[in-house]
């Protein structure tokens, strides 16, 4: 029976033209996405779901997708996608990381045109037939400076396009490093630095758990007065009431949005203020990105329905199907291996070094340093995936090698990975065992046997008396139940440290009890992709 697709959000027609030539029966219902309740009640007949922005993918949704394969995000944003869901579900997400970024880094360009001139107002107004020439007064963009949050593939071409209007251009993105600032002809700053010097803001983050919130009651207060904030990212970046109340106190001058937290907005407290341009989440809408991103999913999504291929997935390797069988495992561990670093890692990464022993060697390396490079962004930025990672690496100035060998000892192969950073260099090496489960079996050059679990707790310490007293007696006090403990040491009385396997999250007052016995130089909860 051929696979089946449902088509939920506006896409253009392409896309369903391209699945009936691929011999897919698709239905195409673009409004649906606004009634979950039929979404609910139909979903189970689909292979395959195409989507926007307006369909939420809720785990009640994915509760009821008996059948579901694949969702395809025509676009970038992931966000109205419960990912976690998905992947316990089996459901792979695909989007198209590329398609739209010109598009919106336009429409950004164009809001802040907007809103330094007023012209949604003005346009208003002479259509009314005012002819209000002296209430209109702008400001120049030109010898401005513009603050770039996010300095991804969107914000990156508003750099460009910014310092083609002869701006000064100020970057805060955490994975931006100083080379390729350099090169980019942007000043790379901290957010403080960025809110207390820019004319003009525009936000170009994911809303992730680290993002949501970043222009907060507290960070609006830190911005100069005058300032004009942009936001064609996502709604939940910015706090919308604070951010009205600044407007209304003159201390922002103007603000250009395109999402808002709550979509469809049919109320929201920046509506109806003066110098407050909105826009219906167009930062897509022309007719070239949305062929673009049409025609990509629609292909991708017949590529992985019909022959098994995967592309632009954020929670699954891209590899054969064959291939799949045998290396599970060992991207598992590459992706934890990463996810591990990148946890740790503040500052910008220089340089990867990957080296793979024994079996693993002669293997598709591509997918494993793909996947290794994946799970080191994605603590950063959910949406990177094995096939965006490198390309995004590669933009960013980050140097990756690989070595191969078949030395192997100890194990029938192993994995290290070795991060470089402007700081320090950091190193973990990994291994599967025969139960297919991966191990951590070296951190910093020393030799443990962890484990992986979902939530974990890693700590550094001199070698001494009562570490494992310390940690287990602090988890216990506050119910947290410990599944794993693996300690390692350099030499007797030398570095140490402990990786812990927990049952929940280790909350931050916990931390804060630990730091506070002064037996440890570093205590970080972890979270890893464990089903
Ligand atoms: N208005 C609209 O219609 C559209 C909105 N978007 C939104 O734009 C977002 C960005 O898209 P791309 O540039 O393609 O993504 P990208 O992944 O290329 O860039 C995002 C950048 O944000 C940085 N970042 C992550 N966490 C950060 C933090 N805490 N502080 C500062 N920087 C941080 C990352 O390092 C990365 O460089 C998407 O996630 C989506 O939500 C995308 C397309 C259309
Ligand atoms: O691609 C994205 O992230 C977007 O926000 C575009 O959203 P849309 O497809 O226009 O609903």
């Amino acid at each position: 029976m051929a696979p089946k697709v449902l088509v939920s959000d506006k896409l253009s027609e392409t896309a369903v033209q391209i699945f009936r030539d691929r011999g897919i029966d698709v239905d195409f219902m673009p409004d649906l996405g606004k009634d979950k309740e039929k979404l609910r009640e139909i979903i189970s007949q689909y292979d395959g779901l195409a989507i926007r922005s307006a369909t939420k993918v809720t785990p009640k949704i994915l509760d009821a997708a008996d059948n579901l394969k694949v969702i395809g995000r025509a676009g970038i944003g992931t966000d109205n996608i419960d990912k976690d869901a998905a992947s316990k579900k089996g459901v792979i997400v695909m989007n198209t990381p590329f398609g739209n970024m010109i598009t919106t880094a336009e429409h950004a360009i164009a809001m802040m045109f907007a809103v330094a001139r007023q012209i949604p107002e003005a346009s208003a107004s002479t259509h009314s037939g005012k002819w209000e020439k002296s209430k209109f007064m702008g400001v120049e963009l030109t010898g401005k400076t513009l603050g770039v949050i996010g300095a991804g593939n969107i914000g990156g071409i508003v750099c460009a396009r910014a310092l083609g209007l002869k701006m000064k251009v100020l970057a805060y993105d955490p994975f931006l490093g100083q080379e390729k600032a350099d090169q980019m002809g942007v000043e790379k700053v901290e957010l403080d630095e960025l809110l207390a010097r820019a004319d003009f803001i525009t936000l170009h983050v994911p809303l992730t758990d680290q993002t949501r919130n970043i222009l907060s009651r507290e960070n609006l207060g830190k911005t100069k007065p005058g300032v004009r904030i942009v936001n064609c990212a996502r709604g939940g970046l910015v706090d919308e009431v604070a951010l009205a109340e600044l407007l209304k106190s003159g201390h922002v001058a103007g603000a250009a949005f395109d999402v808002f937290a709550e979509e469809p907005a049919t109320e929201n407290p920046l509506f109806n203020l003066p110098n407050v341009v909105c826009t219906p989440h167009l930062g897509a809408a022309t007719t070239e990105a949305q062929e673009n991103v049409a025609l990509q999913v629609a292909e991708q999504m017949s590529d992985y329905l019909l022959t098994g291929a995967v592309t632009n997935a954020l929670n699954m390797p891209s590899v054969t199907a064959e291939e799949a069988k045998v290396m599970g495992p060992w991207i598992k561990l590459a992706d934890h291996l990463g996810n591990f670093i990148g946890q740790m890692t503040d500052e910008p990464v220089k340089a990867i070094n990957i080296l793979y022993d024994g079996v693993v060697s002669g293997m598709n390396l591509d997918a494993l340093t793909c996947a290794s490079v994946a799970g080191i962004m994605k603590s950063a930025n959910p949406e990177v995936n094995m096939v965006s990672a490198p390309l995004i690496a590669k933009e960013r100035g980050i140097k990756i090698s690989t070595t191969r060998q078949d030395k192997s000892g100890a194990f029938e192969g192993y994995i290290k990975l070795t991060v470089v950073t402007s700081e320090r260099e950091r190193s973990i090496g990994g291994t599967v065992f025969s139960d297919g489960k991966p191990r951590f079996i070296q951190i910093k050059g020393i030799n443990i046997d962890a484990e992986i679990g979902r939530h974990m707790l890693y700590t550094t310490n001199h070698d001494e008396p009562g570490i494992i007293g310390a940690l287990g007696q602090t988890m216990g006090e506050n119910d947290v139940n410990i599944a794993n403990f693996t300690l390692g040491r350099s030499a007797v009385g030398g570095e140490a440290i402990a990786l812990l396997y927990v049952d929940s999250p280790v909350p931050n007052p916990v931390i804060a009890k630990l730091h506070e016995t002064g037996l440890f130089q570093q205590i970080r909860a972890l979270q890893f992709d464990v089903a």
